[in-house]
């Protein structure tokens, strides 16, 4: 095969197993995700997932297995579910934090911080010196994502960012992740429910039960049959919590 047609793999995970004492949360999962891809990691509740999330953005080492990336200076930054902030800081200082480690000076950092505020929303910007915990839900999802993005990152991998979001709030969010796609970047999202996720996805990945049951493109017979297969859900309107 040609390399033109054999899209080249930014971040891989091979034989990956996790295991929580008793619980066998992963099963030798192996895929890769292709440079400049818009992948879908799908599955049920207690698929293994968010352990998915932890192994490929490095923040949890396997019971066995490894994840593998193109080159070791991609930056991998994983935006977990639960948006993590600090509450009692302001949503700059939660900014600021992102770009810690970026090896920036001090121009660098405004400049990056305006950067990122172009792309959020106009109440996130308005917000800058407010307590990120006075944020609603997806002001906070926006925010963690933001934070993310102050790295630069190469590859970014989002733990449920449609959990709870109101689908006008879904709709923001995957809006700003399409832009970031468009200027290259690699995103991965990981969630429960299939409605977003596969508007923009071309690749997904059905995970049930701790293992890869489907690998593929995100559209077409085999892909809505693994996800039926898999029980993934879809957003029921109305079902949402309005943040
Ligand atoms: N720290 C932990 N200790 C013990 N068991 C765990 C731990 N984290 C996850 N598990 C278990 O591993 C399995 C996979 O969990 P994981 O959170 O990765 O799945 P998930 O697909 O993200 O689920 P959900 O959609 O419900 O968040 C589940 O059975 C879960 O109970």
């Amino acid at each position: 095969m040609s390399s033109a047609s054999r899209p080249e793999k930014v971040l891989a995970a091979q034989g990956i197993t996790q295991r929580y004492s008793g619980v066998l949360a992963l099963q030798d999962v192996t895929l890769a995700i292709g440079r400049g891809s818009f992948s879908a990691i799908l599955g049920p509740n207690g698929a293994g997932k968010s352990t998915l999330a932890l192994v490929l953005g490095g923040m949890l080492e396997p019971t066995a297995g490894r994840v593998l990336r193109a080159d070791a200076t991609a930056r991998i930054c994983l935006v977990p579910e639960g948006r993590r902030l600090f509450g009692q800081l302001s949503v700059r200082e939660n900014l600021l934090l992102g770009g810690y480690g970026a090896k920036l000076d001090r121009r660098g950092i405004r400049e990056r911080i305006d950067e990122v505020l172009a792309i959020m929303p106009r109440s996130i910007q308005e917000a800058l010196a407010r307590p990120a915990v006075t944020l609603s839900g997806g002001e906070r999802q926006m925010l963690a994502l933001g934070r993310a993005l102050m790295a630069r990152p190469d590859v970014i991998l989002l733990d449920e960012p449609s959990l709870g979001l109101a689908p006008v709030l879904i709709d923001q969010v995957y809006d700003v992740l399409a832009d970031l796609h468009r200027q290259g970047t690699t995103i991965v999202v990981i969630e429960q429910m299939a409605t977003y996720a596969l508007e923009y996805a071309r690749a997904l990945v059905v995970l049930d039960r701790g293992r890869v049951v489907y690998d593929g493109p995100a559209s077409g017979a085999a892909a809505e049959q693994a996800l039926k297969a898999g029980y993934v859900g879809e957003h029921q309107p109305g079902a949402e919590v309005i943040a």
